[in-house]
């Protein structure tokens, strides 16, 4: 494929995702595009399959049909541990960090999961391990820079604030030098200030790091506030896809916020 070809290809495309859970329906044939440089933010109420698809995007869960395109190719047959390695990286809505270990640790551990050199090369400490150990300290340290955590970098991320232990969290997912960085309710705990630092971070990894972001996030301002496109779901099911202001003013999404009239979920008999 020629570089005009691929840049015009969705990084990632979802089709026809379809996820059971005994009788429940957690997301029913949802489709939709990310494209590349782009902020897409997907919402929706409580239970409407929005970590079901995050979860699919990362394989830790099987889905029944449908297929996750990631720069064209299939991601369906492959296996968790290769998806940090593809490309894709996240954060979780509860903090998984090595609390005792310092910043500068935690974020070269995000570097790790991309590491080329296998086990018995970093057993025997080849040159080529020292080399790469090296480049993924450098790549830390210009993120420690980027999220401005340089002055914390040797503390241990249990003894720092929460939003600060937010920000190495990202810092870890971007050391694994990400093309599509999933963020599982980044604007959760946050105040105020925080969540318009956050906004304001969210737009510069996109523009100055280049990386396209799929956001699931409640925090409705700041979803309307950073997004390019945004993809509502509800029961599973996509109910609206477009820029901020279409889905803002969508009746299906309306709907589903203010919760009338009550759709049920459509159970399949278990
Ligand atoms: N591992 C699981 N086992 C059984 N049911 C599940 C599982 N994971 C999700 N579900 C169900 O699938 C549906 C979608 O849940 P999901 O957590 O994806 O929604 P959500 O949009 O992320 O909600 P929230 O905003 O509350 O995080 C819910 O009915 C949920 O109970």
């Amino acid at each position: 494929m020629d570089d005009v070809a691929s840049r015009a290809e969705p990084l990632l495309s979802v089709r026809g995702l379809t996820v059971r859970f005994g009788g429940i329906v957690a997301l029913d044939a949802v489709g939709f595009d990310v494209a590349r440089g782009h902020v897409c933010g997907l919402i929706g109420p409580n239970g409407a399959g929005k970590t079901t698809l995050f979860n699919c995007l990362s394989r830790l869960y099987r889905y029944q049909e449908g297929d996750i395109l990631f720069e064209g190719r299939s991601i369906t047959n492959l296996p968790t541990h290769g998806i940090a390695g593809l490309g894709i990286g996240r954060t979780f809505q509860n903090l998984a960090m090595f609390r005792t270990l310092s910043v500068l640790q935690n974020v070269m551990v995000g570097g790790h999961s991309r590491s080329s050199a296998g086990f018995l090369a970093s057993a025997l400490q080849l040159p080529q391990v020292k080399a790469e150990e090296r480049q993924q300290r450098e790549r830390a340290e210009e993120i420690m820079v980027f999220l401005a955590l340089t002055p914390v970098a040797a503390r241990p991320v249990g003894t720092l604030p929460f939003a600060t232990q937010k920000r190495v969290e990202l810092g870890r997912a971007l050391a694994a030098n990400p093309k599509l960085l999933l963020l599982d309710e980044p604007a959760a705990g946050l105040n105020h200030e925080e969540l318009d630092d956050l906004a304001r971070l969210i737009r510069e990894i996109r523009d100055r790091l280049g990386v396209t972001v799929l956001l699931v996030e409640h925090h409705m301002g700041l979803v309307m506030g950073v997004s390019d496109r945004i993809v509502a779901l509800n029961f599973g099911r996509k109910i609206a896809d477009g820029t901020p202001a279409q889905v803002r003013d969508d009746p299906a999404v309306i709907e589903a916020y203010l919760g009338a009239p009550a759709e049920k979920r459509h159970a399949e008999p278990a």
